[in-house]
């Protein structure tokens, strides 16, 4: 069974880009407990961007780095590390840079840099090439999903569903059905719909079907 270890996380939100902070996971359940703004919501923020590649809501203009102001820098480098393992039991390493510079004027540039993904005993840290899978952020968001068996829509919509999307449920009916052909795989890579699947069924028993009236 796929499992995560340790989360490293480096100039995301508010912690800063001059210490690693690490989180380790236990098994069977780990608690994040913590007063508000001490970056709860951050560390489960991280686990999708290191598995998805989706950075949070509404951070489009670089708000998911920590701030240069704050840290009285031009430029904020920032980290997130995965150690997990994957659903066939292998020891995996998934590497996130992005980097953040404070415009002349106003406002920040972002830039996503490139990450990695590494057997976790290959030394991909230190530099060495060994057990490097990939480090192209595209095959990250792709591969990091299917090695932990959990497509990227149940991983971004359930398990790591941030609590500003978390009333997706309640969304109007378009946008459900949407979710649900996602998490259940129901439409094709084309766009086609596939077998009936319980998403298809979902919307069957939910959205008012209009019949034809029959003349009698
Ligand atoms: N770009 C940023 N740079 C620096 N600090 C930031 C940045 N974005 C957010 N923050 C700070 O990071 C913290 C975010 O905390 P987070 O939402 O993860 O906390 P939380 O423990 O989940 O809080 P709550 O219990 O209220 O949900 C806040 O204190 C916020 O001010």
């Amino acid at each position: 069974m796929a499992a995560l270890n340790k989360l490293a996380i480096r100039g995301i939100r508010s912690f800063d880009d001059k210490q690693i902070s690490v989180i380790e996971f236990f098994t069977p359940v780990t608690v994040i407990v913590g007063h508000n703004g001490s970056g709860k919501t951050t560390i489960i923020e991280c686990l999708k961007y290191a598995t998805t590649g989706d950075q949070p809501p509404n951070t489009r203009g670089g708000a998911f780095v920590h701030d240069p102001k704050m840290a009285n820098e031009k430029e904020v480098k920032a980290q997130v590390k995965l150690r997990f393992v994957s659903a066939s039991g292998t020891r995996m390493l998934a590497v996130r840079n992005l980097s953040v510079t404070a415009k002349k004027t106003s406002g920040l540039t972002m830039k996503t840099l490139e990450g990695i993904l590494a057997l976790a005993d290959g030394n991909a840290e230190k530099g060495s090439k060994r057990g490097v899978i990939s480090t192209k952020c595209a095959e990250l968001d792709t591969e990091i999903p299917q090695l932990l068996g959990v497509s990227k829509a149940v991983l971004e919509n359930v398990i790591f569903c941030h609590q500003e999307d978390s009333y997706w449920p309640l969304a109007e009916p378009s946008t459900l059905k949407k979710k649900f052909d996602d998490i259940f795989e129901a439409t094709s890579s084309a766009g086609t719909p596939k077998l009936s699947t319980p998403s298809r069924l979902y919307e069957r028993s939910v959205l008012p079907i209009s019949r034809p009236k029959k003349n009698i």
